[in-house]
């Protein structure tokens, strides 16, 4: 099996890069019908596997779980969560025949022996689907020519593609359908009631390509979602506590800020979250969120370089290869840090104090942000895509830290996402180092000491302007316009 993204020509590689386009509601139209009656079999029981199953389930479809042998003999936890709601479970053999869908949600380190295994098994004329192309794209897997391949695809993680959806709601959701695999023409039907199944057709579906998805979806999660948040958390952490802030308060205005400061940027963007500081913390943030970006920017093109060329899947893999060697020391060195291991102290913090006291960490989002999807456009992928895979799914992220940490989040994404967010940690530490060294506790931890608000006034206007006319703003505020007029009807 090759690369199937570097075995195309590059006018192909861009047009597959460049394929986004926002569904209108009234494609939707039909629900769930195109699945009405069919067999979902679900392979996984984990993050995505039961989440999605748990929201087909309740869109009406039949939906049961295949899983591996040692899993239902040893009562496994994938198992525990099938049969403790109630699905129905059995082995390969048993379900994958009788399956008019088989949706792979297995691990993406998994999916080459998975569908080597269950694709003898299944019916012709079936269709298989994943939500992750990486299987497709970076291996080159090759699936048979009567098998329809689609991917649907939701811009987060499984607890909340669950949550929003019991919410009433939805999550983002990217779908796409395999061109060398779409024999009967029914791919696009599939992948929208599918959709429609989780909730995503609530929350904005893109039609986008296997590239698309795989090309943004590693480099989001590399940098911006899940890269930046453990480097600012171990960095933030350590900074509090050398400028002798009590390690509790510190702990808890990491662990819960990601989480307060992102939900001011699904409300209104990068603008809404630098306009809850003050104006002289604003022009601070926005002065160290440019400084940053100057440092990072190098390391941004780096993984993007580094997921177009293969380069990264390729060494991924080889840790696979490796039994994960690499996987587990760096989640056993994460689960040392200070930041970790110092649990969250008995303090009130208000909602506008972590704002008001965590102005690099406002700085860090915003930098972020604003550099993924810089990265992501200069390479081709379009904006709406990338306004998913940096602001929208940052505060989702966020929530998973506000829960237990950096554990917690290394638990709920998916272990590719693991992978490259320790790469961009390992790499983002030292890039800051001097940039830390003039960090001081006034933008982190105890808030600027000001005897008034005062700023200049053409100063005020030319940072207010920046950061409005940011490229991610003009798309976010469209995209964010659509998912309110879509609560509204729901
Ligand atoms: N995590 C997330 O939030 C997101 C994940 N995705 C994608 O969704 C897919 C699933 O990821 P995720 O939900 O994180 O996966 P998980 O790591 O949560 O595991 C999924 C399940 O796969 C089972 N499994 C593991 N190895 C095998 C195997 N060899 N054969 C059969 N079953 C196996 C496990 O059960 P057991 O070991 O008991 O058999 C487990 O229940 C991936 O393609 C990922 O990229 C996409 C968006 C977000
Ligand atoms: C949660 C999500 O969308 C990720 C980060 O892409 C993943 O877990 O792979
Ligand atoms: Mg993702
Ligand atoms: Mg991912």
């Amino acid at each position: 099996m090759a690369n199937y993204f570097n075995t195309l020509p590059l006018r192909e590689q861009l047009a597959q890069l460049a394929q986004c386009r926002f569904m209108h509601t009234a494609e939707f139209a039909d629900g769930v019908e195109a699945l009405k009656g069919k067999k979902m079999v679900v392979i996984g029981c984990g993050a995505q596997g039961l989440n999605q199953g748990l929201n087909l389930r309740d869109s009406g479809l039949d939906v049961s779980y295949a899983l591996r042998p040692e899993a239902i003999e040893q009562k496994r936890q994938s198992w525990k969560n099938a049969t403790e709601n109630g699905f129905v479970v059995g082995t390969y053999e048993e379900l994958i025949p009788t399956a008019d869908v088989v949706l792979n949600l297995t691990p993406d380190k998994q999916h080459t022996s998975v569908v080597n295994t269950v694709m003898p098994l299944m019916k012709e004329g079936a269709c298989l689907s994943y939500s992750h192309g990486f299987n497709i794209v970076e291996e080159g897997m090759k699936i048979r020519d009567d098998l329809t391949v689609i991917m649907v695809a939701p811009k987060c993680p499984g607890s909340e593609v669950r949550a929003e959806y019991v919410r009433g709601f939805g999550v983002p959701t990217l779908i796409a359908v395999h061109e060398d695999n779409d024999p009967k023409g029914e791919g696009l039907a599939l992948a929208k009631a599918y959709a429609v199944g989780t909730g995503g057709h609530k929350a904005g579906v893109l039609m986008s390509s296997f590239i698309a998805e795989v090309k943004s979806d590693l480099m989001g999660e590399q940098t911006i979602l899940c890269g930046m948040l453990q480097t600012g958390s171990l960095l933030c952490f350590d900074k509090m506590v050398e400028e002798g802030i009590d390690p509790g308060y510190a702990s808890k205005l990491i662990q819960y800020g990601w989480e307060t400061v992102t939900e001011a940027l699904k409300y209104g963007g990068v603008t809404n979250m630098l306009d809850r500081l003050s104006n002289p913390a604003k022009i601070k943030a926005f002065d160290l969120s440019e400084e940053l970006k100057d440092i990072m920017r190098p390391l941004y093109n780096k993984h993007q370089d580094d997921i177009m060329s293969g380069h990264f899947s390729k060494t991924m893999m080889e840790d696979w290869a490796n039994d994960d060697a690499n996987l587990l020391k760096w989640r056993a060195e994460t689960a040392e840090t200070n930041f970790e291991k110092t649990p969250a102290g008995d303090v009130e913090i208000s909602e506008q104090e972590f704002f008001d006291n965590g102005i690099l960490m406002v700085a860090m989002v915003k930098a972020g942000v604003e550099l993924a999807f810089e990265t992501m456009t200069a390479a081709g992928i379009i904006a709406e895509s990338a306004y998913y895979e940096s602001l929208h799914e940052t505060p989702l992220i966020a929530n998973t830290i506000a829960r237990k940490k950096l554990y917690e989040m290394n638990a709920t994404i998916s272990d590719t996402a693991e992978y490259g967010c320790y790469l961009y940690n390992h790499a983002c530490v030292p890039l800051l180092a001097d940039f830390m060294k003039g960090i001081k506790s006034d933008v982190i931890g105890k808030g600027l000491s000001l005897d008034d608000n005062g700023v200049d006034n053409a100063r005020l206007i030319e940072v207010n302007t920046a950061l409005r006319s940011h490229p991610v703003e003009a798309v976010g505020s469209v995209l964010r316009g659509y998912m309110a007029d879509m609560k509204k009807i729901v």
